[in-house]
């Protein structure tokens, strides 16, 4: 958008059908920008913050003039309710808006919401409500948010398949029964996730379980971060607007949705309902096997994410990782952080042999695809949206104060890839032979998911798995 001063950025115009002046304004200071109108009845000032913007529509052909602004409100009664929606959906009917900003806010030419009709026909939109994600924002947020919206873009608003999760099978049997066998028959399907990553975690497994014939066809994915975490959300940049990952969905494009391979020896188990049960992994030649979008770890950030996943701490949303940290690091008892005993060895890009990590204790051992691993905390500040490239960070037992502040630069920005006391590097492949007798102290996080490897197991991750899913986003930001 340009400046103030600019003739392109002020016009006359109409908001609702009463006569106003548009205005284009950027903040000197914050570099924000906004639309601004007043109308010339009343001299009544309004605006819209660039953040807020979901996109800009024409309305009909025949009058050109004309576009809908989509965008997002705050939800007042959200502040008092942790599963209210943040935000609301609202729209304006502005006639003659400034160039500038129809260019900025109109999807582009190859945005997958014109793309997801094949032939013509009409497209095949899934949405999954997951209600037990994060702090259970799904069901509003679908309600008021984007059912609303699907309304106002999507002339015919029920050729969509709505399905609510009712337990942690619901994405896993829709993927079997519902995505898998449509892929298989070559039907393009959009699937819109209000979920954390263990959605797209669910889905993507279950389409790896299954067989994939010669027509499979790659469903499309956006998500609406909903989860605790969101990592993915915020690694690919859709958490950067208000829009809750609406302006992603209408503005994005389709692309492949990178993935590792984490294959585990016999006798490791996928923990669930909150530990109390253990269930068995898929067999991939003969190995328990999770496939992620986002995470393998062994340490520090495994035992927090597994000690938090109760229904006591996923109340605080994402402050639930900084309380199992601050127990994990400083525990009760007095005693001093785990030292975790095992041998790590990595295979590093083009190399052929395995090579071991000098160090025979751990406290922080994590491959990554992703950036960020929630708001904030940038694990991994080289890599780039969707870049399918796996990076180890690791460091030994420095004690729970220096492990303390390593994971402070990490919430800044990402320094903590500058302190000498930590690992980092782009690797093909990781290996750990564990070598504790505690059964807690050998639990890997893949994803959000605890898996705990039997005495003496091992855990070998590999990068470079075949995408079955693309992933929708807006590269232009
Ligand atoms: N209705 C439900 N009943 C029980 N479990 C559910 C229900 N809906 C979803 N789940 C489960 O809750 C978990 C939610 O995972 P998801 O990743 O979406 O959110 P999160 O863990 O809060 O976020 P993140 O992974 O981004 O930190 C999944 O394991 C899912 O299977």
């Amino acid at each position: 958008m340009g400046n103030e001063e600019s003739s392109l950025s002020r016009t006359e115009g109409q908001i609702d059908g009463r006569p106003v002046t548009f205005t284009l304004r950027q903040d000197e200071e914050t570099g924000e920008r906004e639309l601004v109108w007043q109308e010339h009845e009343n001299g009544i000032e309004g605006h819209l913050a660039d953040k807020d913007i979901i996109a800009v529509l024409p309305v009909h052909a025949q009058i050109p003039d004309d576009y809908s602004i989509l965008y997002v409100a705050s939800n007042p009664s959200a502040a008092n309710d942790s599963s209210g929606s943040p935000v609301l959906f609202k729209s304006l009917l502005a006639t003659r808006l400034p160039q500038p900003f129809i260019h900025h806010f109109q999807p582009p030419g190859n945005a997958c919401w014109q793309l997801r009709a094949d032939n013509g026909s009409l497209p095949n939109l899934h949405i999954v409500v997951s209600s037990g994600s994060g702090t259970g924002q799904a069901e509003d947020v679908w309600a008021r948010l984007l059912k609303p919206m699907l309304q106002h873009v999507c002339p015919k608003a029920d050729a969509y398949m709505l399905h609510h999760t009712t337990s942690e099978h619901s994405v896993a049997e829709l993927t079997r029964e519902v995505f898998l066998p449509q892929a298989n028959d070559g039907i393009m399907q959009a699937i819109i996730l209000l979920s954390g990553d263990g959605g797209l975690v669910d889905i993507v497994n279950t389409l790896l379980e299954g067989p994939r014939g010669k027509w499979y066809k790659k469903p499309n994915a956006t998500l609406l971060p909903l989860g605790t975490g969101n990592a993915m959300a915020h690694s690919v940049g859709l958490t950067n607007d208000n829009t809750l990952g609406l302006r992603n969905l209408l503005q994005g494009t389709t692309r492949p949705l990178p993935l590792f391979r984490a294959s585990f020896s016999p006798g490791a188990r996928l923990l669930v309902n909150e530990a109390r049960e253990e269930r068995q992994l898929s067999l991939l030649n003969g190995a328990p096997t999770v496939y992620g979008a986002v995470v393998c770890s062994w340490g520090l950030h495994a035992g927090l994410v597994a000690d938090s996943d109760t229904s006591e701490y996923r109340k605080h949303g994402a402050e639930r990782f900084k309380m199992a940290a601050e127990e994990a690091l400083f525990p009760k008892d007095g005693s001093p952080a785990h030292a975790y005993k095992g041998k790590v060895s990595v295979l590093r890009p083009g190399g052929r042999d395995w090579e071991r990590v000098n160090r025979e204790t751990h406290a922080y051992v994590l491959a990554t695809l992703v950036s960020k691993l929630e708001k904030g905390f940038t694990i991994s500040p080289a890599s780039k949206p969707l870049d399918g490239k796996l990076r180890l960070v690791h460091f030994g037992d420095i004690g729970g104060q220096g492990a303390m502040e390593i994971m402070t630069k990490a919430y800044d920005g990402g320094k903590h890839i500058g302190d000498e006391r930590v690992g980092y590097e782009e690797i093909q492949g990781l290996r750990i032979e564990f070598e504790e007798e505690e059964a807690r102290w050998r639990r890997v996080c893949v994803d959000g998911k605890i898996v705990r490897v039997e005495a003496g197991g091992w855990v070998e991750v590999r990068g470079g798995v075949e995408s079955v899913l693309d992933l929708i986003v807006d590269e232009r930001r």
